[in-house]
């Protein structure tokens, strides 16, 4: 029997855009309350606005700890529990290593890495004292095959696939699964630099998705029965060649 949503209170970062607004919408619909986790105070505030009562937002820099440690007692005394959280924030580099910035990479490696890692660490005690949870990491098919225009990206999704693996298994016992989510490329802000060549000829072709596709996939994870975990869910628009 699949696991119904209503009544569970979800927390989803990088909810103000992309995938993690298309989660937060398709989990509302499903009926579980959610918190809204992002920086862009101004862009979260205007969605939970659009979304109705049961969404509520969460204002949280991910590259800041403190702001971390903050993010679950604010979703404690809004909501009262947290069921599912889902480690969705990232940014995105590509090209030729011998063009990269550094700097650029140390931004992108500490949100999609570290910011993932912190803010899962923040809200794991919880679950454990429930003895349930869900936790599902937004990783990329970047995170399983090396993309050889996107290296300090693929790095990075590949750490967020050892983190998901390995602490799936340390979380099983204490009734918490731990799942990742691995889109190819999506249509939202995070490929705005792309090159527009690449972009105008991905549209053309049918190469690309959309946010509600991994938003339906999501739902599949978490709605499967107690005793199922999806470990890794690989979406593929069927005309990308990776
Ligand atoms: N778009 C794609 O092609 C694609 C494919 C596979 C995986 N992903 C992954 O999906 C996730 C979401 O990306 P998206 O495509 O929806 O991008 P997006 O740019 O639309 O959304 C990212 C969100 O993260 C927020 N954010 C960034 N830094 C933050 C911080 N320090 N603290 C809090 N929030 C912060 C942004 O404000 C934004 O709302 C990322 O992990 C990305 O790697 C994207
Ligand atoms: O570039 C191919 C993919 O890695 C990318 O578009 C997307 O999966 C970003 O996570």
């Amino acid at each position: 029997m699949s696991n119904s949503l209503k009544g569970k209170t979800a927390a989803i970062t990088g909810a103000a855009s992309g995938i993690g607004l298309a989660c937060a919408r398709q989990l509302l619909a499903e009926g579980a309350k959610v918190a809204l986790v992002d920086r862009d105070e101004i862009a979260l505030r205007k969605v939970c606005a659009d979304l109705g009562e049961n969404a509520f937002p969460v204002v949280t820099d991910l590259m800041n700890p403190d702001s971390i440690s903050e993010m679950l007692p604010q979703i404690l005394d809004e909501a009262g529990g947290l069921h599912i959280f889902h480690a969705n924030a990232g940014a995105y580099v590509g090209g030729d290593i011998l063009e990269g910035d550094p700097d650029q990479w140390d931004q992108v490696l500490n949100l999609n890495i570290n910011a993932a890692f912190r803010s899962v660490r923040a809200v794991l005690p919880h679950m454990v004292q429930q003895n349930a949870g869900d936790v599902i990491m937004t990783s990329s098919v970047a995170g399983v095959i090396p993309v050889v225009w996107e290296p300090i990206y693929t790095a990075s999704k590949h750490a967020v696939q050892a983190f998901t693996h390995t602490v799936r298994r340390q979380m099983s016992k204490h009734g918490v699964r731990v799942g990742a989510i691995l889109p190819g490329p999506v249509v939202t802000a995070l490929l705005d630099d792309w090159p527009k060549a690449k972009m105008d000829q991905a549209l053309a072709e049918g190469s690309l998705m959309q946010p509600q596709e991994v938003a339906d996939c999501v739902v599949f994870m978490l709605t499967r029965p107690k005793n199922v975990t999806i470990r890794d869910l690989v979406l593929l628009p069927n005309a990308v060649d990776l």
